[in-house]
């Protein structure tokens, strides 16, 4: 082991300075030649191209150089600094490496992406690390920033080199460059070198080209001071805040002389600090084990590469470069310019969309306003970055289409509403009138609808968007299928309400007739009256539902609904039939057409010989039969009876629970007790009536009476004629009377006349009736009126008797 950290002493003429005094070839950018250059323990190895690739070859190399198995006992270097500052003149001087050098005479980088070199003679891997800052890499400090992150998290000591006069600057002192790579070191490995499990680094800075005119103790505290200002101002994680520079890194300080104004003082100095590396007993020992990140030699490529897959992640690093930012601040205002016109020019669409109007050509407007926002981007944009000009494009475009986004779907819904609406309107259009066919009504109507919205919608939608109208267009049709569908069961509805009314109608006469006839097969009339206007009804309504196409179930519920409907309107003609005073004008009609005429139709006069009580009790017995064969509708024949199920009511008619038995019966027993009471008060009234036309035939007067009158009136007649007095009175009479004939006072003095007469015949007849018929009248009077009590019972009887049995 001591062989491997032995003090090898190269001398400098043996060390190689430029590539060809070494004659090794020059790496080829981007490329791993062999990876490996040179042979034995002075083989080099391209860890990192310049292209960020990391090296599948280093475990090999590793174990070429005869370190794979050294456990622990091996150190890392590397360097860091700007790109031609001596890094690589430092390295193979200090470690005896075969890095290569510049060649003066072309000043150029030489070295590109991380070498690495075993230390000669000893168990060092030195890290050779692209120069920062170098012309070639330009802006792009993503390299450089990776690199340095990359040599600061693997090696133990990290060389930080650069001239004196670059010192107590920021930028050609890389203090911007530490401070980013510090503070995401502190971000991804920070955690852990707190943990103990990563060691601290040595900061070594190595400052060249040192004249001795300030001292490198003023030198060593500038550079202190630059670091803990920067290491204060760095975003650090939460948990970190209170972390210090002292914590992760050592600072070690040292100088060297010119190399070529002080040639042998520089070889004095480079030998010094040689022997801190080497020389495990010195107390400025640089390789400290508390550097050490424990990783066993074998383990060191999978490490590295682990650490620069860390770093290559990172997207703290990712740090746009000048050129970028400018484009970066350009393309934002002139997107910003762009935006600005384009949300005048949308904003003018906006209001009308809003208030749910549907603006013809909105797809072409929109087209045209994102055609010139983009053409004004592109046209002042496309000069600056690329990568950023394009990546700004795609978030105008982004913003463009958002905007535009909301007018397209008010757009849609407004065309959604408009639709519908026509929809509606088509419908009713295409329904007027009898003759149309319901569904080819509603084919038309949505084809039509659903055409409109669709070219509408394509010509809204706009191109490369991830807009979408098909939703929408579900929506429309759904509510479409809606309103076809209420439109087709109100006009069901009409149409059985149409159907009812001229059922109606129809039965309306022939059931009156029925009725009023009162004949023993009435009922049997207008069951097959109502049976054969139901069956027509109901042969209208499917032709009908055919067209509206209706299902079976809603056919089976309307025809239902028909049957039940159209037996409550003939159970309401019945009712308006069989109301108290029509029924009882009824029985009063015929029993009058059997009581008052004969059987010729001729009036009757009833004379004292007539029967008028036989003729009586048989009309009346007649008219009372009517009465049970009204009670009930049951027909003679009873295949004409006809039943509906009785069961709740549907929607189309009343809510209450259908009964169809109960609608069968028209009158209750009460009510018939009632009727017949009625009716035979009528009767009885007929009946007296008849009893007094005979008597008032009787009590006239005899026509010889008036010629008594004239005899016996004869001499006061004469008086009166040949009495001047009399005469005068006579005249004066006749004069009022021909004046009251010429004043048109003939109507009220007649009227008043007949009342005085009339009143005064009555007084008359009265007394007469009294005088002469009072003893005539007294026993049929009384004949009936003994017998009403007794007739009223058995006439009772006689209808309940009659009355038919429920059915
Ligand atoms: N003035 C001066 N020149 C030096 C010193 N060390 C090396 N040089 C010269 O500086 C030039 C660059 O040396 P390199 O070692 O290639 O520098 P580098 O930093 O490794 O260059 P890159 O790898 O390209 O970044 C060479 O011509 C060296 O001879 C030094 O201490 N002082």
């Amino acid at each position: 082991m001591s062989s491997l950290n032995g003090d090898v002493s190269p001398t400098p003429s043996s060390q190689p300075d430029t590539p060809q005094a070494n004659g090794i070839r020059p790496a080829v950018n981007g490329h791993f030649p062999s990876n490996s250059e040179s042979s034995g323990s002075s083989e080099r190895i391209q860890v990192i191209n310049d292209e960020k690739n990391f090296t599948q070859d280093l475990t090999a190399q590793i174990q070429r150089w005869g370190l794979r198995d050294v456990g622990f006992n091996y150190n890392i270097v590397a360097v860091f600094g700007s790109q031609s500052t001596g890094k690589s003149t430092l390295l193979n001087r200090l470690f005896g490496t075969t890095f290569d050098v510049m060649d003066e005479s072309k000043r150029q980088q030489t070295t590109k992406g991380i070498w690495m070199c075993r230390g000669k003679g000893m168990g060092v891997m030195v890290m050779d690390v692209e120069g920062t800052d170098g012309r070639e890499r330009g802006e792009d400090q993503d390299f450089e920033r990776k690199s340095a992150l990359f040599s600061l998290a693997s090696s133990e000591v990290l060389i930080i080199n650069l001239w004196e006069h670059q010192v107590g600057l920021y930028q050609g002192a890389n203090m911007g460059l530490l401070k980013t790579v510090f503070e995401v070191n502190l971000g991804l490995f920070g955690k852990k070198a707190q943990e103990g499990t990563s060691g601290r680094t040595l900061l070594l800075f190595v400052i060249r080209d040192h004249i001795g005119v300030t001292p490198l103790a003023n030198l060593q505290a500038t550079l202190t001071a630059d670091l803990t200002k920067i290491w204060e101002s760095l975003a650090k994680p939460q948990e970190l805040q209170d972390r210090q520079l002292s914590d992760y890194f050592d600072l070690a300080f040292t100088a060297l002389p010119h190399k070529i104004l002080a040639a042998d003082q520089f070889e004095s100095e480079i030998q010094q600090l040689r022997r801190r590396f080497v020389d495990k007993e010195r107390d400025d020992y640089l390789f400290k084990s508390a550097y050490h990140k424990r990783i066993p030699a074998d383990g060191v490529a999978f490490y590295m590469e682990n650490i620069w897959e860390q770093v290559q992640t990172n997207k703290d690093l990712d740090l746009p470069t000048q050129q970028e930012l400018l484009a970066q601040f350009r393309c934002d205002e002139i997107s910003s310019a762009a935006q600005a016109e384009f949300n005048e020019q949308s904003k003018s669409q906006r209001r009308p969309i809003e208030a749910g109007r549907v603006v013809e050509g909105l797809g072409g407007l929109m087209r045209n306003w994102k055609t010139q926002a983009l053409t004004r981007y592109d046209r002042d944009a496309s000069r600056y970055h690329q990568g950023v000009y394009k990546r700004k494009r795609a978030d105008l475009l982004a913003v463009l289409d958002s905007t535009l986004s909301p007018l397209f779907l008010g757009q849609l819904k407004n065309m959604h509403k408009l639709c519908l609406v026509a929809f509606k309107k088509e419908m009713l259009d295409g329904m007027r009138g009898d003759e149309y066919n319901f569904a080819d009504v509603v084919g038309k109507a949505r084809d039509k609808c659903e055409t409109r919205f669709t070219e509408g919608a394509k010509e809204a939608l706009l191109e490369d968007t991830d807009w979408t109208w098909e939703d929408e267009l579900e929506l429309l049709r759904e509510e479409v299928n809606n309103v076809a569908d209420q439109c087709r069961k109100d006009e069901t509805k009409k149409m059985v309400n149409l159907i009812e009314r001229n059922f109606k109608r129809q039965i309306s006469e022939p059931v009156d007739l029925s009725l009023n006839k009162a004949s023993p097969d009435m009922w049997d009339k207008v069951l097959s009256t109502f049976r054969s206007t139901l069956d027509k009804a109901e042969s209208t309504y499917l032709v009908k539902a055919k067209s509206f196409n209706c299902t079976d179930e809603e056919n089976t519920t309307a025809i239902a609904s028909l049957r039940k409907r159209a037996w409550l309107a003939l159970r309401a003609k019945i009712d308006e039939q069989t109301a108290d005073t029509v029924i009882l004008g009824k029985l009063r009609a015929h029993f009058e057409e059997r009581f008052r005429y004969d059987d010729h139709g001729v009036p009757r006069v009833w004379r004292p010989e007539d029967d008028i009580d036989g003729a009586f009790k048989k009309a009346k017995d007649q008219t009372l039969d009517l009465i049970p064969r009204y009670s009930k509708i049951a027909p003679l024949d009873s295949s004409l009876e006809y039943t509906l199920p009785s069961e709740p009511s549907d929607s189309l008619s009343s809510s209450e629970d259908f009964d169809f038995p109960a609608t069968l019966i028209i009158f209750s027993e009460t009510k018939s007790l009632d009727l017949v009471s009625r009716f035979r008060r009528d009767a009885d009234a007929y009946y007296v009536e008849a009893k007094r036309s005979t008597v008032s035939s009787i009590a006239q007067i005899p026509y010889w009476m008036y010629g008594v009158l004239v005899v016996l009136g004869w001499n006061e007649a004469m008086v009166v004629l040949f009495n001047p007095l009399y005469f005068t009175f006579l005249l004066t009479a006749l004069a009022s009377a021909y004046a009251i004939i010429k004043l048109g006072l003939t109507g009220p003095l007649i009227q008043v006349s007949r009342t005085v007469a009339g009143e005064v015949q009555r007084q008359a007849s009265q007394r007469l009736r009294e005088h002469f018929s009072q003893p005539m009248l007294a026993q049929p009077v009384r004949a009936s009126s003994v017998g009403s009590d007794y007739e009223e019972d058995r006439d009772q009887d006689q209808v309940l008797k009659r009355r038919p049995e429920p059915m």
